[in-house]
């Protein structure tokens, strides 16, 4: 369902000592709380604050140790009038969460890893990311094999989208995203970003999530990824951010909010000039 109005842009903020991409930066809830006021004062409409680490191979923390992390950042920066999305996979934290002014639940298992978790999104009316990922369980595989990624996401998607419903998640409140690295190699990632219409046409608003991720230091590095410049992997993420806002997606989340806002203005430009407008 391409999204009428310019793409939002929600801003990474983990505070967490090993993310991926900016691991320990902002792991000090001041240092937090500040990335986050300088987020929203680069272009960030929605700050996204997780806890835990998804990268693979990484260690689950404890639902007390992510609480803590999460729960006084969301409380300042939604204070400060903020709109927060969580990124965790426990009910007890989204709740927590949203008692303290977030707006929206982002779990990366799409409510698999917790059972309760739809039904918070449900009693709450909490807008949902239902996001695409095999490997929940088993975070030390890499990828998954696929016959057809683009579809099988899609089958799957499917099926997340009509349990929220089931247990009354409203329509309009279930936001998709495809997990670009979640259980997905290079390709499958690029398949997915070439195919975004495809997701975009599912009747439900899109979250495009490929801000400094592998696959985009491997194309720009290919000899050795970790020499990928991070300007030059945000300026790749915003060429993707303006692939997703054409295709009509509802926001990109991304660490450098700034190029992506750019993009994402540009080709609301073009959105609303076309025919189709
Ligand atoms: N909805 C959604 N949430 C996510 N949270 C964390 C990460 C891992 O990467 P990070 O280090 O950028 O947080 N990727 C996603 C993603 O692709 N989609």
């Amino acid at each position: 369902m391409p999204t009428p109005e310019r793409t939002k842009i929600m801003g990474v903020l983990n505070v967490t000592p090993d993310s991926f991409s900016d691991g320990g930066r902002y792991f000090d809830h001041e240092a937090a709380i500040a990335h986050g006021f300088e987020l929203l004062r680069s272009g960030a409409d929605i700050i996204d604050v997780g806890g835990e680490s998804t990268r693979p191979g990484s260690v689950r923390v404890d639902e007390a140790e992510e609480l803590r992390r999460v729960v006084p950042v969301i409380r300042e920066l939604a204070a400060a009038g903020a709109v927060i999305s969580v990124d965790t996979m426990r009910s007890k934290v989204a709740e927590a969460s949203l008692n303290v002014g977030a707006h929206i639940i982002n779990d990366v298992s799409a409510g698999l890893s917790d059972p309760t978790m739809l039904a918070v999104a449900s009693a709450t009316g909490a807008p949902v990311v239902l996001m695409h990922w095999r490997g929940y369980l088993d975070r030390a595989s890499a990828s998954f094999y696929y016959d057809d990624v683009v579809a099988e996401v899609i089958a799957e998607l499917k099926m997340r989208i009509d349990e929220a419903l089931t247990v009354g998640v409203e329509p309009d409140n279930i936001i998709l995203d495809p997990g670009l690295g979640f259980s997905k190699n290079a390709e499958h990632n690029w398949q997915i970003l070439g195919a975004l219409d495809e997701f975009a046409n599912l009747d439900h608003r899109l979250l495009v999530a490929a801000s400094r991720k592998r696959f985009i230091s491997t194309l720009l590095s290919p000899k050795d990824p970790k020499f990928a410049e991070e300007s030059a992997k945000d300026q790749a993420t915003a060429a993707i951010s303006a692939l997703s806002a054409r295709a009509g997606a509802w926001a990109v989340r991304v660490h450098e909010p700034t190029t992506s806002a750019i993009a994402a203005t540009v080709i609301n430009a073009v959105n609303s000039h076309s025919p189709a407008a």
